[in-house]
């Protein structure tokens, strides 16, 4: 985080200032001669000199001894607001939030009251009953501050029991504390730090005003708010005793506030498109594959192993289809390129699109290059889509969630280029057809020329000719297409490669027109003899069922549907080799 922080341009000089300030009350105090506590009666109020850079006060103290005291007792109680504030904003928030009911309800109706007051007349109110006196400061702004980092912990964890992880924990006999502690609230804690950070300039200015009002550090002890009241008695004859307290003051508040810029910034999911953008474009123009998977291996916590070594390349500008059965991989292996599968997931091997190793992208990065390296049409359109936002609305979202205006009339231009009439962009889904909303998602998947779009039976929910329209419209929008789907004939009219899977393994590929017309592999044979034809050939029924991905047997898993089994298949599984993965092919 710091070194983040130290390559951000605000969060360096937050940091520098913050360091400098440190150093000040550290070390000042051992280098400057003299004492902050000692008056010295025969130099009342002298201007800065060669021996007192910023002269003396009203007892004949050196005024840069105090300052370099006063900065250490403001630093040592902003230090421990803040980490009190953080630590019992984040606890109380967290475990009311994930708790809910009664405590939730209470904690929430607290925090509201504590926000609804002024935390400076809330600490006023509470160091007059405590009595004045740092310490009691301290105690008065973290009682009056907590809220705050309370209400965004809350916020960040409530509902997470219904999150799909903490369900899948929770079944899989986690402890709630344990979830909590585990799961929940390691990901509130950087949005607390960085709500703490925004309070701790306000912390610092609060802090100054109460012991300027005398209730902080009591005399003869140095603090800044005191040393700025005590100057203020002057402020006529000896105006320069202002200076090291409203200077060090001053740098204190910039520290926390460059530093809480630069931190909201580096915590931002919002994403920086221009990156992922170059990639895409690279890969848009050639060269390497827009995708390239090696060795890709699935294993879900129940212990499916869903892919087991998947090799597969998609060249820029080409469409690839994965074909098969139910059961055998095409999702996951869909899901695995939009690093979309549940927690717990074994994943390994490597996939590269436009050159990025997508599995190792942290989350930051994952959702900068969301749209941009990798868009996604979904199968079922109208679930993809909010019943209560227009058309326009879904066009747009690709910008509007990388926080960008679309340029202007690009909208109306994609939806008018996708075929639909610019004039119904305030329709709601409702009254779209099935084609239209398919089509809208599918300029919305492409908004950013993504390197590759992902497909997962995206004509499952339309009728053929409709399929036949909308595959077209997908295929001239991507710039590289992986389209799943179980429908041969799609599959050979509208991608140039076909990758057959069965059981989690890619068993058959090639050119679309190679491996449909003249399967090789027994499964891919059967598969089509599967497929109706327009020809009117009848259709024969695979044989069988594909076995269970969680103990396959030895050998050919298809082996035991095979018509063209022989010794080897029983013992050992076939790899790919010249296209085709069978000890017996065509
Ligand atoms: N979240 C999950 N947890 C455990 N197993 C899963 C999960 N999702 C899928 N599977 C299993 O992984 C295997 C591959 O499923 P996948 O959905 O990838 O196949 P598919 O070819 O896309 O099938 P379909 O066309 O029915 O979606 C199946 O055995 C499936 O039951």
């Amino acid at each position: 985080m710091i070194r983040r922080l130290w390559r951000h341009r605000a969060g360096r000089a937050g940091l520098a200032l913050a360091a400098a300030v440190v150093l000040l009350a550290l070390l000042g105090p051992l280098a400057w001669p003299y004492q902050p506590d000692l008056p010295d009666y025969a130099r009342q109020l002298t201007p800065p000199d060669a021996r007192h850079w910023l002269g003396t006060d009203a007892a004949g103290r050196d005024q840069l001894a105090r300052v370099l005291a006063g900065t250490g007792t403001s630093l040592t109680a902003v230090a421990a607001v803040f980490a009190l504030t953080a630590l019992i904003g984040l606890v109380v928030g967290a475990v009311a939030g994930f708790l809910g009911g009664p405590v939730d309800a209470v904690v929430g109706r607290t925090i509201d009251v504590l926000l609804g007051l002024p935390p400076q007349i809330t600490a006023l109110a509470i160091v007059g009953a405590l009595g004045v006196g740092t310490g009691n400061l301290v105690v008065a702004l973290v009682l009056a501050g907590w809220a705050y980092p309370a209400r965004i912990a809350r916020a960040a964890v409530l509902g997470s029991h219904r999150r799909l992880d903490v369900l899948a924990a929770r079944l899989a006999g986690i402890g709630r504390w344990r979830i909590l502690t585990g799961h929940v609230l390691p990901g509130a804690v950087t949005t607390v730090l960085v709500a703490a950070t925004t309070t701790a300039g306000e912390t610092v200015l609060t802090l100054a005003g109460l012991s300027f009002l005398g209730l902080g550090a009591q005399p003869p002890a140095a603090e800044l708010g005191q040393l700025l009241a005590d100057s203020q008695s002057s402020l006529v004859s000896s105006p320069w005793l202002l200076i090291g307290p409203t200077a060090v003051i001053a740098a204190m508040v910039a520290a926390a506030m460059l530093t809480a810029d630069a931190l909201a910034d580096i915590t931002d999911p919002a994403p920086a498109p221009a990156r992922a953008g170059r990639r895409a474009r690279a890969a848009r123009t050639g060269g390497d594959g827009a995708l390239v998977a090696t060795g890709l291996s699935v294993r879900y916590p129940d212990g499916t192993h869903a892919l087991r070594g998947v090799d597969l390349t998609l060249a820029a500008g080409t469409a690839l289809a994965v074909v098969g059965e139910s059961g055998c991989g095409k999702t996951t292996l869909a899901r695995t390129v939009l690093r979309l599968l549940p927690a717990g997931t074994a994943i390994g091997g490597a996939v590269h699109v436009a050159g990025r190793d997508l599995l190792h992208l942290d989350r930051r990065a994952l959702r900068r290059s969301r749209g941009y390296l990798v868009g996604y049409v979904a199968q079922d359109p109208y679930a993809a889509c909010d019943p209560l936002r227009s058309l326009g609305h879904h066009v747009a979202a690709p910008w509007r969630v990388h926080r960008r205006r679309p340029p202007a009339g690009v909208v109306r231009d994609r939806i008018a280029g996708l075929g639909i009439d610019p004039g119904r962009l305030r329709d709601r889904p409702h009254r779209w057809s099935g084609g239209m909303v398919q089509r809208a998602t599918i300029a919305a998947a492409t908004a950013h020329r993504p390197a590759v779009t992902v497909a997962d039976e995206p004509t499952s929910a339309l009728d053929a000719g409709l399929a036949e329209e909308v595959l077209a419209t997908l295929r001239g929008a991507s710039s590289a297409l992986l389209l799943v789907t179980h429908d041969l004939r799609l599959a050979a009219a509208h991608s140039d490669r076909v990758a057959v899977m069965y059981a989690g393994r890619i068993i058959e590929t090639g050119r679309s027109g190679d491996v449909l017309d003249a399967p090789r592999h027994p499964y891919t044979a059967a598969l089509l003899a599967a497929t109706p034809r327009p020809d009117g050939t009848p259709v024969r029924g695979l044989p069988g069922s594909p076995p269970s991905l969680r103990d396959l047997p030895a050998g050919c898993p298809f082996a035991p549907r095979c018509d063209r089994r022989v010794a080897d298949c029983a013992s050992r599984e076939p790899t790919l080799s010249d296209g085709v993965a069978c000890w017996n092919p065509r």
